[in-house]
Parts: structure tokens; C-alpha cells; sequence
């Protein structure tokens, strides 16, 4: 017996479409049943594995919305193709939880929802950031401890970030956002490792050098780190906005840990496997006055032992992309990425998906990432 329940939406409509968990807002619904999908929702709070997602597939099935917790593998993409999927969509940005080379081998297109949370996962680093520098975690448990005697000189005392050098791993969307708050905000000078240039934050932060110049206040710099390691050494904080895959598995780990400086500050929204978290928790018990924020972890749900117990570091459960707009955006985009191949319609050759969001949304798909590979670009 199927040990999820499961909630039917426009049972009558021509495409049968799993989607493996509920979610926010409602105009997916509307997006998937105006292109006359029957939509059959996994009520669960956890993930499935991928027998379970196989047995939804079941023998005929169109389309499927999935999960960054499950593992979209060979098998599934096998089965998906066997009952005549021709569209997933990850609800995500990211897709390293997905086999994109069965899907290619497969034929069947993957999307993903890029743009929409950029500005909310970049907020996210930068509350973790000054939670980390500021010791928020650790000063709300002395307060509800009960500890709080009076404001004191020495109280907590925190990181002041003013003008001090950070360091972006992974400057792509989230990363460029991130920095740009960072140095508008803070006037913080950017070093960032990426592997190719990022003209369009060097051109913003010299832009934004001239109102400063204007100001009678000092530029900013911003340029591109020769290696990991010289970013790893010169920056007061850090912070990972990389994609995970096997080259960036442990990128940051016990050696490179070990660059930073002692009382540098580190700043994980990414994907948790990129720092070696075993190691970390043995570099924050060494340097008590290093800190970290993370969002993510290696093993989600799980915590590498003694990570939950340190002061020096804030953790938040995978809440990078949780804003109300930005997760019922992802939910439309996911629904535009099924229900725009399931009616033919051609890519969105735009990067701007925000048109997807308001109003009746294009008749476009707005995000496949195995495109080239599928050959559905013109
Ligand atoms: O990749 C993503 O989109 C996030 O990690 C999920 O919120």
C-alpha cells in the first residue's frame, strides 16, 4: 500500500503530472491545469526515495516537478521514459541531486528556477554573515538563558566588517548579489574566485566607485582572485556561492580551512558537501575566535557531530530560498518548465524570468539546463 497520501488537482486533465511534495501558492496549479494537466501531489513533509518516485511515475505519466532532497537518478529517468515523461522541472535552482546524464540519455528535458531567488538567498548570506560576526546565535541563547546582567563594556563583542575584505566563492548570480549588497551596504572590498571573469560586478563597483569618489569617500576594489588559496588568506570573511559537483566536493576542507585567518569569518548558502563540515567543526573548536554561518549542511538533515553544540557558528535549516515570493516564484517557474514543454512551446531566450511571474506568464519554458545536450536550442 502507497504509504504517502496523495491530493488530486483537475483529475480530468489530458497530462498526468507527479509532483513529489506540495507546494507554496497556488498559480502553479492554475499554470499546470491551464495546460490541462491532472495534477497528483505527494502530501509528505520528507523526501522520496527513488523507489517511491518510480511507483509514482507508475506506467504512464507526462510530466514531474521534484525535489532537491531526492536523488533524480538513472533508474527514475529510466522509468520516467518508459511511461512517456517528456518534462521534469527541479524545484530549485540548483540540480546536483539530479543524474543530468540519464535524463539527456532519457530524452527528457530538465528544468530549474534560476532568477527568482537571488535576492532572498543573497539576504540569507548576509544574515548569516552579521549573525556570525555579531554573534546573534550565541548572544540570543545567553539572553533566554537567562544571563544577561546589565549592559556590559565587554559584553559579546563582536566582528566589524565596515570596509574589510570579503571573499565570494562562486560569482554567478547569488554570489554577484551577495556582493553587491556587501559592498553598497558595507563598503566591503570584493575578491571573488569564479572560474571566468565577472565584468558585470567589476563594472557595477567601479560604477558605484564614482558616487563614492562623489562623497569624498575612498573607492572600493573588486577583482578576481589569482587562486582559491590567495582569497582563502586575504579575506575577513568568506563566503561559498558555488554549484556542488565532484569539483567543488570538499573544495573547502581541513587544509584550506586552515588559510584563513584565525578570526576570519565564513558564510555557507550554497550546498552543504562543498566544506569538508567534519573539519570545520574541528577548525571552530581550534580558533574560538573563527566563526561560521551555515544554511547548508553535508548530510542534510543531519549535522556532522558537535557542530550544533559550537558557539562560534549560527546554523539555519536550509532556509536560504524561503521567502514567500521567491518559493511560490520557483513553484510558477517549475509549473512553466513542465507545462511549456507539455504544449510545445519554444525556450525563453531571455535571462530576465521575472515575466513569468505576474500575470499570464509567456508562452515559453523558462529554464532547461541539459538544453544543448536535448539540442533544443536553435
Ligand atoms: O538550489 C536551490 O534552489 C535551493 O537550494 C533550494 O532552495
Amino acid at each position: 500500500m502507497d504509504p504517502y497520501p496523495w491530493e488530486t488537482h483537475h483529475p480530468e486533465g489530458k497530462f498526468r503530472v507527479v509532483v513529489t511534495q506540495t507546494l507554496p501558492g497556488q498559480r502553479w496549479i492554475e499554470i499546470l491545469t491551464t495546460a490541462d494537466c491532472r495534477i497528483e501531489v505527494c502530501r509528505t513533509q520528507h523526501a522520496l526515495d527513488s523507489q517511491s518516485i518510480r511507483a509514482a511515475i507508475g506506467d504512464r505519466c507526462d510530466g514531474a516537478i521534484g525535489q532537491i532532497t531526492e536523488s533524480w537518478d538513472a533508474a527514475i529517468f529510466d522509468a520516467m521514459k518508459a511511461a512517456g515523461v517528456s518534462a521534469y522541472s527541479n524545484y530549485a535552482v540548483g540540480y546536483n541531486n539530479v543524474d543530468l546524464g540519464a535524463a539527456s540519455r532519457a530524452g527528457i528535458p530538465v528544468g530549474n528556477t534560476p532568477g527568482v531567488l537571488t535576492e532572498t538567498t543573497a539576504e540569507m548570506a548576509v544574515a548569516l554573515t552579521f549573525a556570525a560576526a555579531r554573534r546573534v546565535g550565541e548572544a540570543e541563547r545567553f539572553l533566554r538563558g537567562g544571563r544577561f546582567a546589565g549592559m556590559r563594556p565587554d559584553l559579546l563583542l563582536g566582528t566589524r566588517l565596515h570596509g574589510k575584505i570579503l571573499g565570494i566563492i562562486g560569482a554567478g548570480r547569488i554570489g554577484s548579489a551577495y556582493a553587491r549588497m556587501m559592498v553598497q551596504g558595507h563598503g566591503m572590498q570584493v575578491i571573488y574566485h569564479s572560474r571566468s571573469a565577472n565584468p558585470g560586478l567589476e563594472s557595477f563597483v567601479a560604477d558605484y566607485n564614482r558616487f563614492r569618489v562623489s562623497q569624498n569617500l575612498s573607492p572600493v576594489s573588486c577583482h578576481r582572485a589569482d587562486s582559491l588559496e590567495t582569497l582563502l588568506e586575504s579575506a575577513d570573511c568568506v563566503s561559498v556561492h558555488t554549484i556542488l559537483d565532484e569539483s567543488t566536493r570538499h573544495l573547502l576542507d581541513a587544509r584550506r580551512l586552515g588559510l584563513m585567518k584565525a578570526d576570519a569569518i565564513l558564510v555557507n548558502t550554497s550546498r552543504g558537501p562543498v566544506v569538508d563540515e567534519a573539519a570545520l567543526v574541528d577548525h571552530c573548536r581550534r580558533h574560538p575566535g573563527f566563526r561560521a554561518g551555515l544554511d547548508v549542511f553535508e548530510h542534510e538533515p543531519d549535522m556532522a557531530a558537535g557542530l550544533a553544540e559550537l558557539d562560534n557558528v549560527v546554523i539555519v535549516p536550509h532556509i536560504g530560498s524561503a521567502t514567500r515570493w521567491a518559493r511560490e516564484g520557483m513553484a510558477t517557474l517549475a509549473a512553466c518548465n513542465v507545462a511549456g514543454i507539455l504544449c510545445g512551446y519554444p525556450l525563453w531566450r531571455q535571462t530576465d524570468i521575472l515575466p513569468f511571474l505576474e500575470g499570464n506568464p509567456p508562452q515559453a519554458v523558462p529554464s532547461i539546463v541539459n538544453a544543448r545536450e536535448l539540442e533544443m536550442l536553435p
